[in-house]
C-alpha cells in the first residue's frame, strides 16, 4: 500500500510559510501583497475554485478583490480592465481565471497582462523563462507538484518522469520543470495521440496524470513502487454526496495504491497545493523578486 502524500497538510506548511513571510514584509512597512482576480461569466466550478483563492489568501494576509464580469463582456473591455491592473501601482498580481467564454480569445487576454504582475504564470514571457530555466513566474501547479515531492524526500535525480497531458498549464510547463538542473528528471510527455500509452506509463518512476479523465490511470498502467501524482479534478455525479457530485481524479486511486510508492488522493493532494503556490508567486510579485521553485 503506497504511502499517501497528504497535499492538505504540506499546502498549509507553504501556506504558514507564505504568511510569516508577508508578515514581515508588512511589518518593514510595505502595504500588503494585492491579487486582482477576473472571473467571466458563472461557471460554478470556476467561482468555486475563485472563492478558495480569495479566502486562502485573506488568511496569509494577502488582500485581493475578485472582479466578476458579465459572460457577455466584449474581449476589449476585458483587454482595458487589465491595462488598467497592468498600470496600477497598488496591484501586485492579476490573475484571470479560465476557462473564458468562447467569444474571448484566453491568449490575447493572457498575452496584456505584465509578466512581472503574472502570478499564474501564463504568459508567454514567463513560459520562455521556465523552459530556459531562466527566473520567472512559474505556474503553480507544477510548482505545486515539485514541492510535494521535495518535502515528501523523493529523489527525482536521474529518475524517469512520465507526464500525461500536454496542457499549457499543467503539462509543458511541469515536463520543463522537471528538466531544471537541481531537478534533473528524465521527462517523456504523453497525450492523447500516444501509441501504446500504458507501455510507457508502466515505464515511469514518478507519473503523472493531468488528462482530465476520471479514473483514467488504472492498475496496470503503473509499475510497482511507482510514484503517482494525480492531478485530475474530475466532478462525478453523486445523488448521495451533498453536493451532488463528488471529485475524483485521473488515476483509479484504490486499485493504483495497491502498487505505488506514494500517491496524492483527490482531493486533498494537488489542488490545495495550486492555491498554496499561486500565493507563494503573489508575495513574489509584491517584493518584485523573480522566483525559481
Ligand atoms: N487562471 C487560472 N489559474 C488557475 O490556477 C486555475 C484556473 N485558471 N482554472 C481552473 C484551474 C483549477 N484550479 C484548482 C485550484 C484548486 C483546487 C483545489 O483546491 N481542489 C481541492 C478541492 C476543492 C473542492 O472541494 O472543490 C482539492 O483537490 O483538494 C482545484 C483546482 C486552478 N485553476
Amino acid at each position: 500500500m503506497a504511502q499517501i502524500i497528504d497535499g492538505r497538510a504540506i499546502a498549509a506548511q507553504v501556506r504558514a510559510e507564505v504568511k510569516a513571510a508577508v508578515e514581515a514584509w508588512v511589518q518593514a512597512g510595505h502595504r500588503p501583497p494585492y491579487l486582482a482576480v477576473i472571473l467571466v461569466g458563472d461557471n460554478p466550478a470556476s467561482a468555486s475554485y475563485v472563492r478558495g483563492k480569495t479566502r486562502a489568501a485573506a488568511e496569509v494576509g494577502i488582500a485581493s478583490d475578485t472582479l466578476h464580469f458579465d459572460p457577455s463582456i466584449s474581449e476589449a473591455a476585458l483587454l482595458a480592465e487589465i491595462a488598467r491592473l497592468n498600470a496600477d501601482e497598488n496591484v501586485d498580481g492579476i490573475l484571470v481565471q479560465l476557462p473564458l467564454p468562447d467569444h474571448i480569445n484566453p491568449s490575447r487576454v493572457l498575452n496584456a497582462i505584465r509578466p512581472d504582475k503574472d502570478v499564474d504564470g501564463f504568459h508567454p514571457v514567463n513560459a520562455g523563462r521556465l523552459l530556459l530555466g531562466e527566473p520567472g513566474f512559474v505556474p503553480a501547479t507544477p510548482a505545486g507538484i515539485l514541492e510535494l515531492l521535495r518535502r515528501s524526500g523523493i529523489e527525482t535525480t536521474g529518475k524517469h518522469a512520465v507526464v500525461v497531458g500536454r496542457s499549457n498549464i499543467v503539462g509543458r510547463p511541469l515536463a520543463a520543470l522537471l528538466l531544471h538542473r537541481g531537478i534533473d528528471a528524465t521527462v517523456t510527455v504523453c497525450h492523447s495521440r500516444t501509441r501504446n500509452l500504458a507501455a510507457l506509463t508502466r515505464a515511469a518512476d514518478i507519473l503523472v496524470a493531468a488528462i482530465g479523465r476520471p479514473r483514467y490511470i488504472t492498475a496496470d498502467m503503473v509499475r510497482e513502487g511507482a510514484v503517482v501524482i494525480d492531478v485530475g479534478i474530475n466532478r462525478v455525479d453523486d445523488p448521495g454526496h451533498p453536493r451532488g457530485y463528488r471529485l475524483v481524479g485521473d488515476v483509479d486511486f484504490e486499485a493504483v495504491a495497491d502498487k505505488a510508492s506514494w500517491i496524492t488522493p483527490v482531493p486533498g493532494g494537488v489542488g490545495p497545493m495550486t492555491i498554496a503556490l499561486l500565493l507563494r508567486n503573489t508575495l513574489h510579485a509584491a517584493q518584485r523578486r523573480y522566483p525559481y521553485p
